[in-house]
This record gives C-alpha cells, sequence and structure tokens, in this order.
C-alpha cells in the first residue's frame, strides 16, 4: 500500500486554511498530522468549532511540531509577515513546503531557493492556485507579445493584507519576460490625486480595489489601436484553489528546487 503524504496545515482557520484541512482530510493519499495556528496550543483540531471529526494536534511553535512529529509537507497559508519564516523553519527540518501565502520578494525567492537546493527539498511558492488563473497569466504573457500597452486591475475582499495582490505581481512579471519596459499614457501626465494611476511595474500600472463582497478577481486589459483585448479570471469560492494545492503538494515531493508560480508545473 502507498504511503500517505503526512501534511502540516498553517493557518487552518482561515479563509484558505479551512478549505485546505478539508482538502487534506478527504484525500485519501494525504494524511493531516497536525496543524500551526496562532492560537489553541495543545488543543485537538476536532475541539475547535468548524472542525468537528478532523483529529489533528494544534502547535502555535512549528519547530517543535517538527521536531515531535514526521512531516512530509508544510501547507502554510498564513500571512505576509510569516511566510519566509516558516519556509526557513521548514527546510531545517527536512520539510517541503508548499506556500500559497504572498509577500516574498525577488531576493527572499532567490534566497530560499539556494537553501532549497543546498538541502535537495522540494517546494513551491504559488501566488495563485487557481488554475484559470493560471491561464489567465500565460495568456496575458502571450497577448502582451503583440499588444504591450497593459493595465492590471486587480480585485480582493477587504480583509486582505497585502497590495498588490500576488497574482498581480507575477503577472506583472511574466509580462515583463516578453514585454520591453515601457512608459503607457500620456508622457505629460499628472496625477491630481497620489496613486490615481496605481502602482508601476516597469511602466505596466496595477490597481487594487478592496471591497466587501469580492472575493479573488483580475482583469489584464491591452489596448492597440482602435481594439482593446480583456483576459479576466474570477474565484468566486476558496474550493477554487484547492486542486492547486493538491497538485503542488504532490509535485514538491518529486522535485529538488523551488518553484515559484504553479504555471512551471502545468505545462
Ligand atoms: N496562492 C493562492 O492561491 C492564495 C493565496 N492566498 C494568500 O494566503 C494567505 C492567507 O489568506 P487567507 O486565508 O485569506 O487569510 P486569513 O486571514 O483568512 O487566514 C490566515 C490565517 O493564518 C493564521 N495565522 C497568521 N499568522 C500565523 C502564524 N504565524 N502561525 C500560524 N497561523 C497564523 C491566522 O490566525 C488566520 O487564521 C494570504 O497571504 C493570501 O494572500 C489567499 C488565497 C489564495
Ligand atoms: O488574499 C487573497 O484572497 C488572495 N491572495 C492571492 C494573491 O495575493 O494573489 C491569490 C488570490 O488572488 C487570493
Amino acid at each position: 500500500m502507498m504511503n500517505k503524504v503526512k501534511i502540516v496545515v498553517a493557518g487552518p482557520r482561515g479563509n484558505m486554511g479551512k478549505e485546505a484541512v478539508k482538502m487534506v482530510s478527504e484525500t485519501e493519499h494525504f494524511s493531516l498530522v497536525a496543524v500551526v495556528d496562532s492560537k489553541h496550543e495543545g488543543m485537538n483540531l476536532s475541539e475547535i468549532e468548524g472542525f468537528h471529526g478532523i483529529d489533528a494536534p494544534v502547535y502555535i511553535d512549528m519547530q517543535k511540531c517538527f521536531e515531535e512529529l514526521d512531516v512530509d509537507v508544510l501547507i502554510d497559508l498564513t500571512a505576509p509577515a510569516f511566510g519566509r519564516k516558516h519556509m526557513e523553519i521548514a527546510f531545517a527540518n527536512g520539510v517541503r513546503p508548499v506556500v500559497g501565502t504572498t509577500g516574498f520578494t525577488d531576493s527572499d525567492i532567490s534566497e530560499l531557493r539556494a537553501i532549497a537546493e543546498e538541502k535537495g527539498l522540494g517546494a513551491i511558492i504559488a501566488p495563485n492556485f487557481a488554475i484559470g488563473a493560471i491561464l489567465m497569466m500565460k495568456f496575458s504573457q502571450l497577448a502582451a507579445k503583440y499588444l504591450p500597452d497593459v493595465e492590471i486591475i486587480e480585485q480582493h475582499h477587504d480583509r486582505k493584507l497585502d497590495a498588490p495582490s500576488g497574482t498581480a505581481i507575477k503577472t506583472a512579471q511574466l509580462i515583463s519576460e516578453v514585454r520591453a519596459e515601457k512608459a503607457q499614457g500620456h508622457p505629460n501626465e499628472t496625477e491630481e490625486l497620489q496613486g490615481a494611476r496605481g502602482a508601476d511595474f516597469e511602466g505596466m500600472r496595477i490597481h487594487s480595489v478592496r471591497l466587501p463582497g469580492r472575493v479573488a478577481h483580475q482583469e489584464v486589459i491591452f489596448g492597440g489601436e482602435g481594439q482593446t483585448l480583456t483576459i479576466r479570471h474570477d474565484s468566486i469560492n476558496r474550493a477554487s484553489f484547492m486542486p492547486g494545492v493538491k497538485l503542488a503538494v504532490e509535485s514538491a515531493l518529486k522535485i529538488d528546487t523551488l518553484v515559484y508560480g504553479l504555471e512551471h508545473i502545468i505545462e
């Protein structure tokens, strides 16, 4: 019989963490061995509202969790301030991190990749796990070859801590691989209100909308002579991310470096 993949979920009570706990518990070849939370140390997850029947010890101290248990993969869905630290703890304990948490800088990614390779451990940082969002990014990269004037509008719920979203940054990075830096708009334009033109990524503007009622949405709008092209993706619930999380866990077990972005896994 195949050994189950032993998984710890960090951030189990969050929007994403709840779905991840459910997905891991319902996946035949996955086993939820513990959760790392910001409270409830020493309790069992099954005692916490919403997790009835899901048996897993709760730790606050990730290091202690990895010292006490045999763990293959950490799924981290916490907050931008903790993603990097959690990955370092995972690597130090021989655990492969699969991280949806946003907020990584370019240098974070290259330094973490060096640790992954030194340890020979697979790791995935995915700014967006939804397959449709990966396709949106790939289609946008293709479109930018032909239509280099582009602006990104991302919309999220108003509990989101970071702006612009990890997905918007990743989209801009993918576009910048095929598009030379380009100032857009009128050369003499001014902002009458600071921020009116959005964030500037190599001349590409990124606009972040935060509203209750939204989940995760992004439009990439291209403009050319007499035409526009809009590529849009909507996640209307967090279940939309789970097939990607599952694929990332399976993939992290087969590689020995850090992969940034599921577009490298879904060819
Ligand atoms: N890659 C992807 O597809 C997606 C990524 N995200 C990202 O995932 C992260 C979490 O998003 P949400 O679930 O919406 O946030 P949330 O705020 O609903 O949940 C975060 C949870 O993490 C817990 N937490 C915070 N610090 C912690 C720590 N040090 N140790 C353990 N637990 C800790 C909080 O108590 C909370 O329960 C964000 O960075 C978000 O941008 C969100 C949706 C999709
Ligand atoms: O915070 C969220 O909700 C999301 N965060 C990720 C991001 O910053 O791109 C992924 C998705 O957009 C939802």
